[in-house]
C-alpha cells in the first residue's frame, strides 16, 4: 500500500485504483495508483526512468485516446464525473486539463494565433475579445514584452524558452482547471528554466498543477506535493518537504538518496 499524506483542502483530480495498459504491451504500466491531486497546488510526479511519470500524467487529460488499443481502468474524478467514462468530451477535456510538452510545440503560425487557437476552437469570434485576451495570457505567462511588437510573426522564430512560455499563454488563454507539465524545462538552458519554473509557480493561484520532472531538486523548488512511482505503482505521496527530509519509505528514501536511479 502506498503512503499517501492527507490533502488540506480541495481536490481537483482523485485518482483511484488506476490502471494504465498500453496496446503493444502484456502487463500495465500503471498498477493500482489512487492519489489526490490538490486544487491549486503543484503536485510533482518523480522517479526513476521508465517507472510511469509521463505515462499517469498523460492519461490525466486522455492523451493516450490519439493512439488506439490502449486501455484505461479505475477512475479519474474531476468535477464530480469519472473522465474515463466512455462518454467524456475529449476536445473539452482537454481544454479544462491542459498538457504542455517535453519540447515546445509552437504551432507553424503566427504568435497571436498560437495563443487565439484554443479560444476560436471554443467559438469565440469576436476580435476585441480575441485580442484582449490573447495579450492577458501573454502578459500572464510572463512573454507580452518580449513580443508585443511582433505579434504577426512566425511563433518558430522564437527561443525555445519563448516557445515554452508562449505554449503555456496558448494553455492558460483558454481558463484551464489543471495543467499538466511534462518535463517542461528539459530542453531549455538554466535562465529559461529558472523563468519558466517562477511562471509555474505563479499560475498556481488560478490552476492546479501536476508537473513530471526527472530533476529532484526542481520537484523540491516548486511543488507543495511529491509524488515517488516505482515500476508503474505509487509508492508515496507526500508534502515535498517532508518527503525530501522524512521520508515514510524506504524505497522512497534509497531514491533520494542516490542509491538507485
Ligand atoms: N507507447 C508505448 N507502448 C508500450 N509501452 C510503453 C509506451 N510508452 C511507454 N511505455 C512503457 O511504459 C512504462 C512507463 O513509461 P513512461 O514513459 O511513462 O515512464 P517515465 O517514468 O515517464 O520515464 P522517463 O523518466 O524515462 O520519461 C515503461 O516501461 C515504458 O517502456
Amino acid at each position: 500500500m502506498a503512503s499517501i499524506v492527507d490533502i488540506n483542502g480541495e481536490i481537483a483530480l482523485d485518482v483511484k485504483d488506476f490502471d494504465f495498459t498500453y496496446a503493444s504491451a502484456e502487463e500495465a504500466s500503471i498498477k493500482k495508483v489512487s492519489m489526490p491531486i490538490a486544487k491549486n497546488s503543484i503536485t510533482a510526479l518523480i522517479g526513476p526512468s521508465g517507472c510511469g511519470k509521463t505515462t499517469l500524467l498523460r492519461s490525466f487529460n486522455r492523451m493516450h485516446d490519439l493512439y488506439p488499443g490502449n486501455k484505461y481502468d479505475g477512475e479519474v474524478m474531476f468535477k464530480g464525473r469519472n473522465i474515463l467514462s466512455a462518454k467524456e468530451d475529449l476536445i473539452n477535456l482537454r481544454i479544462q486539463i491542459g498538457m504542455i510538452f517535453q519540447k515546445p510545440t509552437a504551432f507553424p503560425m503566427s504568435i497571436f494565433d498560437n495563443v487565439a487557437y484554443g479560444m476560436r476552437l471554443q467559438g469565440i469570434k469576436n476580435k476585441t475579445e480575441l485580442q484582449d485576451r490573447v495579450e492577458k495570457a501573454l502578459k500572464d505567462a510572463a512573454i507580452f514584452k518580449e513580443v508585443k511588437d511582433r505579434l504577426k510573426h512566425d511563433a518558430n522564430g522564437l527561443s525555445g524558452g519563448q516557445q515554452q512560455r508562449l505554449c503555456i499563454a496558448r494553455a492558460i488563454a483558454v481558463e484551464p482547471e489543471v495543467l499538466l507539465f511534462d518535463e517542461p524545462t528539459s530542453a531549455l538552458d538554466p535562465i529559461s528554466t529558472a523563468g519558466i519554473e517562477e511562471l509555474v509557480v505563479s499560475l498556481k493561484d488560478r490552476v492546479s498543477i501536476v508537473i513530471v520532472t526527472h530533476n529532484m531538486q526542481q520537484a523540491a523548488r516548486v511543488s507543495d506535493y511529491t509524488g515517488f512511482m516505482y515500476l508503474g505503482e505509487l509508492i508515496e505521496l507526500g508534502k515535498t518537504e517532508e518527503l525530501f527530509v522524512t521520508p515514510r519509505e524506504k524505497l522512497t528514501q534509497d531514491y533520494i538518496t542516490g542509491k538507485f536511479g
